[in-house]
C-alpha cells in the first residue's frame, strides 16, 4: 500500500465450489474501478494488486475516466466446474459490481465467461467483453489489444528510424494478445520468427507462417502451435531468440536483470502486463534497448471496454471498426511520446510513462480533496 492505493481489497471464497478469489480496487480518483478478471492456478493477492496498479496508470495514460482495478480467481481456467466457480465469484462480489468494479477479460477468461457473470447477476452492466449476441464488444475475439500492441511496435520502429518490413519479431504467448499481435504485425510487413505458449516455442529464422498458426489455434486453441510441424523448443527459449523486436505477451515477471542483459532485440513492446522487472528496465535502458511499457502498448482492451460501456448506456450502435481507429489514434502517439520523453529526461521509458500517468491521477485526487498540500493521501475508501 502507498498513497495511490489500493483503496479496497475484497477476498472471497465459497466452500461448496472451492472458489477463492480477490478484487482489488487500486485508485478510483478518475472513475469506477475497471480491469479484466484473471483466472490462474497460481494466482496471488499481490499479483492482482500489482495488476490493479497497472490499470490505474493505463487508464490515465489513455486519458479515459475509469480507475485502476483487477479481479482474480485462483483455479485452473480449464476446470470442468469453471462455470460454477464463476457464478460463485460473481455472487460473492455482487455488492461491488457495477458500482465499484466492472468484470472483464484477462488471462484464462473468454467472452463466454463474461456471459456467465451477466447471467448470474442479471445485469449486462456487470461485465465487458461480452459476446455480440448479448450486446457486447468481444474484444478478445476481435483481437483489439493485440492489434494495438502491433500498432505500438510499428510506431516505435518508425520513430527509431526503422521500418517493420523485414523486421524480425518474436512473440511470447499465443493467446488473445499474442496471436492477434502476430496477425497485425504480418499485415504491417513484419516477419514473425518465433512464437511460444506454455508448452514450448516454435521458431524459423526465415519467418513462420502466421496464418497457419492462427488456423491451428482456431482449431485446437492456444496449444495448436504444437501441430505446426516444427520441433517444439523449451518455453524459455523464446525470449532469447535472435530478433529485432520482442513482444512478451504471456505472463508477468518474465524478463529479469539477467535476461535483459542477454536478449538480442533492440525494441521490446510489452503486450503482457508487468513482464519486466524494475532492475531489468534499467539494464535495457543502459543497453539502449527501447521499451514501450505495458500500460502504454497494451491499452487497446480498455479502449474497447470503455467504448462498449458507453455504447451500453446510450442508443448509439457499436461500430467495431471505429474501435480499431481509436486504438491506433491513442497508442501510436503515446508510444512515441514515451520514447521521446525518456531521451529528453534521461530516464527509462517506464519512468517517463509513469510521470505522465501519475500527473493525471494526482490532479484528480487533488481536485477531489484526497491530497494534502504536501501530496500525502488523507482519505481512503474503507476496506
Ligand atoms: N486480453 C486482453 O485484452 C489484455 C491482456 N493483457 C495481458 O496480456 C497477457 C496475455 O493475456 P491474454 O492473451 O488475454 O491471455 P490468454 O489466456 O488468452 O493467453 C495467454 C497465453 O500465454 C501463454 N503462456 C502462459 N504461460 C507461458 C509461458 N511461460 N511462456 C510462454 N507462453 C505462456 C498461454 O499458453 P497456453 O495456452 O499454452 O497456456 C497463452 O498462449 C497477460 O499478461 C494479460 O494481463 C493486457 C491487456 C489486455
Ligand atoms: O478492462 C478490461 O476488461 C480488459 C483490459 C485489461 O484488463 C487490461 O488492460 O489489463
Amino acid at each position: 500500500m502507498d498513497a495511490w492505493g489500493p483503496e479496497r481489497v475484497v477476498c472471497v471464497s465459497d466452500r461448496r465450489t472451492g472458489m477463492r478469489g480477490v478484487l482489488v480496487l487500486d485508485n478510483t480518483a478518475r472513475g469506477t474501478g475497471k480491469g479484466g478478471t484473471r483466472m490462474s492456478a497460481n494466482l496471488t493477492v499481490r499479483e492482482v494488486a500489482r495488476l490493479a496498479r497497472t490499470m490505474t496508470w493505463k487508464w490515465a495514460a489513455v486519458d479515459l475516466f475509469h480507475g485502476g482495478a483487477k479481479a482474480g480467481i485462483l483455479g485452473d481456467p480449464n476446470a470442468p466446474n469453471k462455470e460454477e466457480i464463476l457464478r460463485a465469484f460473481a455472487r460473492a462480489l455482487a455488492d461491488q459490481v457495477p458500482e465499484h468494479y466492472v468484470f472483464g477479460l484477462d488471462m484464462g477468461m473468454a467472452e463466454s465467461d463474461a456471459a456467465i457473470f451477466v447471467d448470474e447477476l442479471r445485469s449486462r452492466g456487470v461485465s465487458t467483453g461480452l459476446p455480440r449476441c448479448l450486446g457486447g464488444t468481444p474484444y478478445d475475439q476481435l483481437g483489439v489489444t493485440g492489434f494495438g500492441v502491433a500498432e505500438a511496435v510499428d510506431a516505435a520502429t518508425r520513430h527509431l528510424g526503422g521500418e517493420l518490413t523485414g523486421s524480425r519479431v518474436v512473440i511470447q504467448g499465443f493467446g488473445a494478445v499474442g496471436a492477434h499481435a502476430a496477425r497485425r504485425l504480418v499485415e504491417l510487413g513484419a516477419t514473425v520468427v518465433g512464437v511460444s505458449n506454455a508448452e514450448g516455442t516454435v521458431s524459423d529464422p526465415d519467418g513462420l507462417d502466421v496464418e497457419r498458426l492462427l488456423t491451428l489455434r482456431a482449431e485446437a486453441g492456444d496449444s495448436g502451435i504444437r501441430d505446426y510441424g516444427l520441433r517444439l523448443a523449451p518455453v524459455d527459449d523464446a525470449l532469447l531468440l535472435d530478433c529485432d523486436v520482442l513482444v512478451p505477451a504471456a505472463r508477468q515477471d518474465v524478463i529479469d536483470r539477467d535476461l535483459a542483459g542477454r536478449l538480442s532485440a533492440r525494441l521490446v513492446v510489452e503486450g503482457a502486463n508487468l513482464p519486466t522487472s524494475p532492475e531489468a528496465r534499467e539494464v535495457l535502458h543502459a543497453r539502449g534497448v527501447a521499451v514501450v511499457p505495458d500500460f502504454i502498448a497494451n491499452a487497446g482492451g480498455i479502449i474497447a471496454a470503455a467504448y462498449s460501456m458507453d455504447a451500453r448506456n446510450s442508443a448509439f450502435t457499436v461500430d467495431e471498426s471505429r474501435i480499431f481507429d481509436m486504438v491506433s489514434a491513442k497508442l501510436r502517439p503515446n508510444a512515441v511520446a514515451v520514447l521521446e520523453d525518456s531521451v529528453r529526461r534521461q530516464c527509462t521509458t517506464y519512468d517517463a510513462a509513469l510521470a505522465m500517468a501519475q500527473d493525471r491521477v494526482r490532479e484528480a485526487m487533488r481536485m477531489r480533496g484526497q491530497l494534502r498540500r504536501d501530496g500525502q493521501a488523507v482519505r481512503r475508501l474503507s476496506a
